[in-house]
């Protein structure tokens, strides 16, 4: 997916209310053809509302939602260049797999031979190749989806929108349909917009992705991005796991903020998202990877401090240790890989903690 990708949707100012509920307050977006796009965000963020505008399935409020620039207004979801995979297996039981598929076709006016040859190639698309035949009834929760998926893809529609289309499967199927997933995507070079509330499962997939608070994008980046820059300490949280410290700015020097960091000492920051216009109170973040315990004949280029490990827990090839630095009343989390031959560090060691330039990020 290239970056100068023409827009396939486009949201301009889209607001919904359900009676007096604002479920989306003014998002604005645009989503690239052949992008491979995740709407995230905890349950009741208003993802779902989001995605079924674009398929026409929801009416908004106000604002425009465009499809491969044209004005979606008047035009019906039967209508749209979408199509939609959703959370339940939404197939037919008492129908076979191929019944299932074709049903994708039912408004379609080929020849039946020209289905069932289509019926075929979407089969084998997504991986049942030969299962035409097969009761619908007597498929796992994986294979279902994927019929789902083979009758949502049989007509080759502009956008595909899932909306959590695999968590109801267990880890290691969700896992391999992921990569399947992706591989499809590439291949067809369809747009695809999901729905999830896994930040993991949108981190591994995503060219892109927008991340939702109460009907509004709080950041639209791309996975490395919002991992490692977030813009707000409600992203950095809902992302992945972040320490963060009480940190006071000091002065200004080149660009950069003089800053005392509680446990840490003085560290000179880029300005992210704080200037030095602000009351100078603000807390320093930071990713428990970032930060490493150091070892006897290891020394660090002065960003270097103090602790003592308090809590210890092993996970075969890491280890995750919970510090107290000298003089901070909570606790740090540094995850360090174990190292073949290097012990596990106990409960009470006195340790010396550091860090990588651009490891802290400043937050208001
Ligand atoms: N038909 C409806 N009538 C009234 N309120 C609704 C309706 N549909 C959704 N809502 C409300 O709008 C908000 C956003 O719902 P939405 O389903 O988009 O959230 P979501 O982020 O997809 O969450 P989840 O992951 O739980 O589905 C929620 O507070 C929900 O209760």
């Amino acid at each position: 997916m290239k970056s100068d990708a023409k827009p396939m949707i486009e949201f301009r100012d889209v607001q919904k209310y359900y009676g007096d509920y604002h479920a989306l307050r003014g998002i604005n977006a645009t989503i690239r053809e052949g992008e491979f796009f995740s709407l995230l965000g905890p349950s009741g963020c208003g993802k779902t509302t989001l995605l079924r505008t674009i398929a026409g399935f929801e009416d908004i409020s106000s604002g425009v939602v465009m499809i491969d620039a044209k004005d979606m207004g008047d035009v019906p979801a039967n209508r749209r260049p979408t199509n939609m995979v959703f959370q339940s297996y939404a197939i037919f039981p008492h129908l076979t797999v191929a019944e299932n598929v074709a049903f994708g076709l039912r408004r379609d006016p080929r020849t039946k031979l020209e289905k069932a040859r289509l019926v075929e190639d979407a089969l084998a698309m997504v991986g049942l190749k030969g299962y035409g035949k097969r009761a619908a009834h007597a498929l796992s929760g994986g294979q279902r989806q994927r019929v789902a998926l083979a009758r949502a893809l049989i007509l080759k529609p502009k956008v595909l929108l899932l909306d959590e289309p695999m968590s109801a499967l267990d880890r290691k199927i969700r896992e391999q349909m992921q990569v399947e997933l992706i591989k499809l995507q590439r291949e067809l070079g369809i747009t695809f917009v999901l729905v999830t509330h896994d930040q993991e499962e949108a981190l591994v997939m995503s060219d892109r992705i927008a991340v939702m608070f109460e009907g509004e994008i709080a950041q639209l980046d791309d996975p490395e991005e919002l991992y490692r820059r977030p813009k707000s300490r409600r992203v950095a949280e809902f992302i992945g796991a972040m320490n963060f410290l009480p940190a006071h700015l000091e002065t200004e020097e080149n660009g950069q903020l003089k800053t005392v960091v509680a446990g840490l000492g003085t560290c000179m920051l880029a300005p992210d998202q704080v200037s030095f216009a602000h009351d100078g109170q603000v807390s320093v973040g930071f990713r428990p990877e970032t930060m490493t315990i150091l070892f006897d004949v290891q020394t660090a280029s002065g960003r270097e401090a103090p602790g003592t490990i308090e809590e210890v827990v092993y996970y075969g090839d890491m280890t995750y240790y919970d510090v107290r630095l000298d003089g901070v009343e909570q606790t740090i989390r540094l995850s360090m890989r174990n190292v073949f031959g290097r012990p596990v560090l106990e409960v009470g060691t006195r340790a010396r903690i550091a860090w990588n330039e651009g490891a802290l990020i400043l937050f208001r």
